[in-house]
C-alpha cells in the first residue's frame, strides 16, 4: 500500500492476540492503512471482527501486539508506554453517551476541559456555544435523565468535539437510535466533521451508514480483522439524503455487501 509522509493517522502492520497459548485469540491481524487530515473513513465488518478493538489501539487504550500507529507522526505506543501527547488530539465517542447523571448537560459537555484544567467561566462559554452547534440549546442547565436517547448523544457528541479535537473515534454513536434520529445526527456529524477538517473514524455495522459518510469504507474480514478492500466513495460533497436515492450509491451498496461476504 501507498504510503504517504504527512499522514495524519498511520497504521502500519497492526496486529493484535489476546491472551496466550490455548486461549490466545487473535483479534486483528496484519493492518494497514493511512489517512490524511479531514478524512472520514468507516470500518464496516461482520460481528465481533475486531473493529472496536482497532478503534480502541488507535485511541491508545489498548496496546497492539505488532505494528506502530502513529497519529500525526508520533507514535500512540513506545513499547509499553501509551504516548500522552500522541493520544491528545483525540476524542472517541461510543455507542451509549455515558454521560454522569449528577451534572448538567453543560457539565457533562465542558468535563473535558475542567480534566486539563480550563476556568470555569470559559468552559461553560465554550460548553454553551457547543451545544448550540449539536442542537442542544435551552437545554444546557438540564440533567442527562430529562433528555432523549438522541439528545444525550448529541451531549456525548459536544463533549467530543469540546476539545478541539484533530482526530475523533466514533464507535457506533448512533446504533442504538431509531432511523430518523440516526439520518438527522449522521448528517450534522458530516457537517460538524468537515468543517473543523477532523480526520474521523467510524465503527459501524451499517453498510447505508458507512457509504454515505466515508470518504473511504475500510472492509475487514472476520476474525482476525484483516483489511480486505479499501473503496472509495466518490460522491461530492456537501450530501444530503437524496443521494442514498441515486443508482451509483445503491450499486455502491451492492459493491459493499458483496466485498463484506468476500462474494466477488
Ligand atoms: N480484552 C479482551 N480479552 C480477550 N478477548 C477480547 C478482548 N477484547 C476483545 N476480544 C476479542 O476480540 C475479538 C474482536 O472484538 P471487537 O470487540 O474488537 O470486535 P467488533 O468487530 O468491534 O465487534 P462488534 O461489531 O460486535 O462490536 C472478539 O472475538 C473479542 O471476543
Amino acid at each position: 500500500m501507498k504510503m504517504d509522509n504527512d499522514a495524519d493517522i498511520r497504521l502500519s502492520g497492526v496486529g493484535k492476540t489476546f491472551g496466550r497459548g490455548e486461549n490466545a485469540v487473535r483479534a486483528i491481524g496484519d493492518a494497514t492503512l493511512d489517512m490524511k487530515r479531514g478524512d472520514f473513513i468507516s470500518l464496516l465488518g461482520p460481528s465481533g471482527c475486531g473493529k472496536t478493538t482497532l478503534l480502541r489501539i488507535i485511541a491508545g487504550l489498548e496496546q497492539p501486539t505488532e505494528g506502530e500507529v502513529l497519529v500525526r507522526g508520533r507514535p500512540v505506543w513506545n513499547g509499553e508506554k501509551r504516548s500522552a501527547e500522541a493520544t491528545r488530539p483525540i476524542s472517541m465517542m461510543f455507542q451509549e453517551a455515558r454521560l454522569f447523571p449528577w451534572f448538567t448537560v453543560a457539565e457533562n459537555v465542558a468535563l473535558p476541559l475542567r480534566l486539563r484544567g480550563v476556568n470555569r467561566a470559559e468552559r461553560e462559554e465554550r460548553a454553551f456555544a457547543l451545544c448550540e452547534t449539536v442542537g442542544l440549546k435551552g437545554f444546557e442547565r438540564m440533567r442527562p435523565s430529562a433528555l432523549s436517547g438522541g439528545m444525550r448523544q448529541r451531549a456525548s457528541l459536544a463533549r467530543a468535539l469540546i476539545t478541539g479535537p484533530q482526530v475523533l473515534l466514533l464507535d457506533e454513536p448512533f446504533g442504538a437510535l431509531d432511523a430518523m434520529t440516526r439520518d438527522t445526527l449522521n448528517l450534522e456529524l458530516m457537517s460538524v466533521c468537515q468543517q473543523a477538517r477532523v480526520t474521523t473514524i467510524l465503527v459501524t455495522h451499517s453498510i447505508t451508514e458507512a457509504a454515505f459518510l466515508s470518504d473511504r469504507v475500510v472492509v475487514l474480514a472476520p476474525r482476525p480483522a484483516r483489511i480486505t478492500e479499501v473503496v472509495e466513495m466518490p460522491f461530492e460533497r456537501p450530501r444530503s439524503l437524496d443521494l442514498q436515492r441515486r443508482t451509483e450509491f445503491q450499486d455502491m451498496l451492492v459493491h459493499l455487501r458483496a466485498s463484506l461476504t468476500g462474494d466477488h
